[in-house]
């Protein structure tokens, strides 16, 4: 199968420093580098508005640069970042990325976009599917932004994550595959084995305006009405929303509540109007549905939270009332938030119903969460997640050891180490969170925490005097890894052992390259080396991918 991450490069080894400069440049996710040469490959040139050198077969790699709005008949070799599928030209080896394209489906695209040295397109038909192809069972999986790869069997989707895993670690990170240790190194990904229904969180939006698909079509019925939409923001659009009345990767019950608000919120009667979010005027902005479980009974409840625009408890209270009736809502919470600003969390919660917070359980430990706490959103991966992390981890259990807890969240990692470990000390940027970590500390009897909110991007030369040496460091940051103060400081603190976790492999294999080989530009030597890397599929359907590295000092 051809890279994933990258263009298809066969066994050439391939110089990465572009993309690694431009991956060090930013903290965002390096998109491929179309521009690295490649062997001819298939697809071709349907129409040509100028007589562009891609018209002429023998055209060397690179002088071919296709124009916007053409058309080109491309196959999809690999997935790539965010899903994307890679495509090259034919007799060119240009690289095409093409949204939704799936490895071996044949199709016509229509430039769209272009970058420096590849292009985007926009996929117009499919001449003949993919490998692997399955019937999505969700009905908007062609053109919800959630799941893009609903369409591909599970098994090929793994293998497309792991594959991209590889494929950025040696040629980001530049740890060689030649090395016979590497295939020791990168473990085979664990799939995830509920592949619907798992998420414990959805966030839906409330619209003036309902997104449709050009082709209306394959709609059912209910899609085609104009009314208001809930739904999700449809890709790319802050102010279309695709209207939905059930989300597979929710829980049932979830899905219960939202058909409920579905049948209620559009009677005229209840005088309910969605918040436009160009005019500022309106009055529900999103519903937030969490699932969690009973501590007791081991059964399933769920917080349902509505973010407007004011405080007008009377106007939700219909609602409240038939949410209300379902057995296993417990709790019913209204997040105020009066900005012109997109987000959900508000400036005062109001409790409506019930409990103002769930619980759910995790390695044998309670969880609180609140509505805007952040919490592992598939608790049932987690689980898993969490047991590679505490192996990786490989605490003595005899108490003796400290804990370093980057980018603690509410706690749960570190919280779960806690009763192996002498002392863990958690840092989190978001107070509320470290809050929530505190109170979970206490609600599971736990004494040997000690939760500070701070912002890791910004620590100085102090940072560390206020806690011993550790003798094991977990940091799972979110997308733009870790900052290069973090870098520095853990480079010079030498803890014997860190844990990385990570939702994004491209910032991953930057920061490992930093750990293990130094920063070159900084005069910096890397003292780690890299031990093992373990994908974890989180998400199915989703480009996302979690990964739990370990590295062990050298020096
Ligand atoms: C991927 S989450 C991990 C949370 C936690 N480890 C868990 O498993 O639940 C990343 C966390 O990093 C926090 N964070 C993001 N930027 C940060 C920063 N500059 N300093 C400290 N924490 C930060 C986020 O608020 C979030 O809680």
């Amino acid at each position: 199968m051809a890279a994933a991450g990258f263009p298809s490069c066969g066994a050439r080894r391939l110089n990465a420093r572009p993309w690694l400069h431009a991956v060090r440049a930013s903290s965002s996710v390096p998109e491929p580098s179309p521009s690295l040469p490649s062997p001819p490959e298939t697809g071709a040139l349907v129409d040509t508005p100028s007589s562009g050198a891609a018209a002429t077969p023998a055209s060397p790699p690179r002088s071919f640069f296709p124009k916007r709005g053409q058309t080109l008949e491309l196959v999809c070799e690999s997935l790539a970042f965010k899903a994307k599928g890679v495509c090259k030209v034919a007799d060119t080896g240009f690289v095409v990325m093409c949204d939704r394209a799936l490895p071996g489906e044949r199709f016509l695209g229509r430039v769209s976009r272009k970058k420096d040295s590849y292009a985007e397109v926009t996929k117009l038909k499919t001449i003949t599917p993919h490998w692997d192809a399955v019937e999505a069972p969700c009905q908007y999986a062609s053109y919800c932004g959630g799941c893009k790869t609903q369409n591909l069997a599970y098994e090929a989707q793994i293998r497309a994550k792991e594959q991209q895993v590889r494929d950025l670690i040696v040629h980001v990170g530049s740890f060689s595959d030649k090395d016979p240790s590497f295939s020791k190194i990168l473990k085979p990904i664990v799939p995830c084995d509920l592949q619907f229904h798992y998420r414990n969180k959805m966030e839906f939006s409330f619209g003036d305006k309902r997104w449709m698909p050009r082709d209306v079509s394959s709609l059912e019925e209910d899609q085609v009405d104009t009314g208001y939409p809930l739904g999700l923001h449809a890709p790319g659009f802050f102010d279309k929303v695709l209207h939905i009345n059930k989300c597979l990767l929710q829980s049932e019950v979830a899905n219960k509540v939202l058909a409920v608000v579905q049948d209620s919120w559009r009677d005229p009667e209840l005088g309910l109007s969605p918040y436009n979010v160009r005019t500022h005027v309106g009055f529900l902005k999103h519903l937030m549905l969490r699932t969690g479980r009973d501590v007791k009974t081991g059964d399933q409840e769920v917080m349902v939270n509505f973010v407007t625009s004011c405080y007008k408890p009377n106007l939700l209270k219909p609602l409240v009332d038939r949410i209300s009736a379902i057995p296993e809502v417990v709790s019913i919470v209204n997040n105020v938030n009066t900005s012109v600003g997109n987000t959900s969390v508000g400036e005062k919660e109001y409790t409506l119903y019930g409990k103002s917070s769930i619980t759910e359980m995790l390695r044998g430990l309670t969880f609180q969460i609140s509505a805007n706490s952040f919490f592992q959103t598939n608790s049932y991966q987690a689980e898993i997640l969490y047991k590679l992390i505490e192996d990786c981890a490989g605490l003595k259990g005899d108490g003796s050891e400290i804990v370093l807890d980057l980018f603690c969240g509410t706690g749960s990692i570190g919280l779960s180490l806690a009763k192996r470990a002498r002392h863990v000390y958690g840092f989190e940027v978001v107070a509320e969170a470290i809050s929530d970590a505190r109170r979970n500390a206490e609600l599971n009897g736990i004494h040997n925490a000690t939760f500070v909110q701070g912002d890791l991007n910004k620590i100085s030369d102090s940072f560390g005097n206020d806690f011993p040496k550790p003798d094991i460091v977990i940091s799972d940051p979110n997308r733009p890894g870790m900052h290069m103060k973090l870098i520095r400081y853990l480079l010079k603190l030498k803890a014997p052992c860190i844990v990385y976790v990570s939702c994004n492999p491209s910032t991953l294999v930057r920061d490992l390259d930093y750990l293990c080989h130094g920063v070159a530009e900084e005069g910096i030597r890397g003292c780690y080396k890299l031990l093992s890397v373990q994908p974890v599929d989180m998400f199915p359907h989703t480009p996302h991918i979690e990964c739990v590295c370990l590295l062990e000092l050298v020096e």
